[in-house]
């Protein structure tokens, strides 16, 4: 009996620390991001081969510091692209972990098919002893090609653990368990096994009510992050389309800083509440907030992935009511 062939997953290389080179083996921070190919990095796992058919596309070789949202609508369409071709199973993104959270949520918010989207990245520079990212890089692989990852929606992986684009979020600034998510990951790769625990139960990818097609260029948007002493000059937000405030607690917003906001929602913006506080919920406000002054609550968001978000739901709404009810549904 033959062999059932090895599903064909393409790996795109967006650059980060998983392709980062130091001049030493233990500097592990500083280092230069996206220096090795996409090439490289097949070449330095090849225990890859085992688990899927591999081929390799650069798509850029950039710190993710440095994205941005024509890069981000850019990146999904490709990858959309990629998808459709009914030779590939998957796709397996390296990226930069500095702003993976945001890329993987907008993918998983746009794209349009049931196909494992895995995003990986490293915490150390291929150059350091104990790197991070072959391993991450292997554990990714073997998400992307195992048919149990069909219809997850898009999934992040590092440090032997599967999550959500919808909860990941990183953590850490230097650790290598730099990803959690608020509710645990959905599963975990052990020696190479894929093993999942739990489903995400919010939709996603050919689900949502979002198009790249209908996505020429995102809004413009912008986070304001209270603390206390803040002054309402400082906290008053130039002309974006989107403004999360990463407020206090349950999204509260200093006395002093509700005039400036709403004076941005009447000009035009979206306002968006969120909290800083790095968990939990944010309800809608009464008297002194959303009701009045027709602002949204994130629900469970934090406030970068809110900022994606809400970016995306002034491609398909200025309606508040149904702005959300798109944060109460995704
Ligand atoms: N660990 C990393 O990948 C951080 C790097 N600055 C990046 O996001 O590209």
């Amino acid at each position: 009996m033959t062999a059932a062939p090895l599903p064909h997953v393409v790996v795109l290389a967006m650059g980060g620390t998983i392709a980062g080179s130091a001049g030493s083996a233990t500097d592990a921070t500083g280092y230069t991001a996206g220096t090795a190919t996409v090439d490289d990095l097949l070449a330095a796992v090849p225990q890859t081969a085992g688990l899927a058919r591999l081929t390799g596309e650069q798509f850029a070789s950039m710190d993710s510091s440095d994205l941005t949202d024509e890069i981000l609508v850019a990146v999904a369409r490709r990858v959309d692209a990629i998808l459709q071709s009914p030779d590939v199973a998957a796709v397996v993104i390296t990226h930069g972990t500095d702003t993976l959270e945001e890329s993987a949520y907008f993918l998983h918010l746009v794209l349009g098919s049931t196909k494992p989207v895995v995003l990986t990245g490293a915490m150390r520079p291929a150059t350091a002893l104990s790197a991070d990212g072959p391993m991450n890089f292997f554990g990714a692989v073997a998400v992307a090609a195992s048919p149990s990852s069909v219809g997850q929606g898009v999934l992040v992986v590092l440090n032997d653990e599967i999550h959500s684009a919808r909860d990941v979020t990183k953590t850490a600034s230097m650790r290598v368990g730099a990803f959690e998510s608020p509710y645990g990951p959905l599963g975990a790769v052990v020696g190479g096994r894929v093993l999942y625990y739990r489903a995400v139960s919010r939709p996603h990818t050919v689900a949502t009510e979002f198009h790249l097609g209908a996505i020429d260029t995102l809004p413009t948007s912008a986070i304001l992050y209270a603390h206390s002493g803040l002054d309402a000059e400082t906290q008053r937000p130039a002309a974006y389309d989107v403004i999360v405030h990463a407020g206090f607690g349950n999204g509260t917003v200093s006395a002093r800083v509700i005039r400036p906001l709403d004076d941005a929602r009447r000009g035009g913006a979206l306002v968006v509440r969120a909290t800083r506080t790095g968990s939990g919920h944010v309800t809608a406000a009464g008297a002194s907030g959303d009701v009045v002054n027709g602002w949204v609550s994130v629900d469970d968001q934090n406030p970068q992935r809110a900022r994606i978000l809400a970016c995306l739901a002034l491609t398909v709404t200025r309606d508040h009511d149904e702005i959300q009810r798109i944060f109460d549904t995704y």
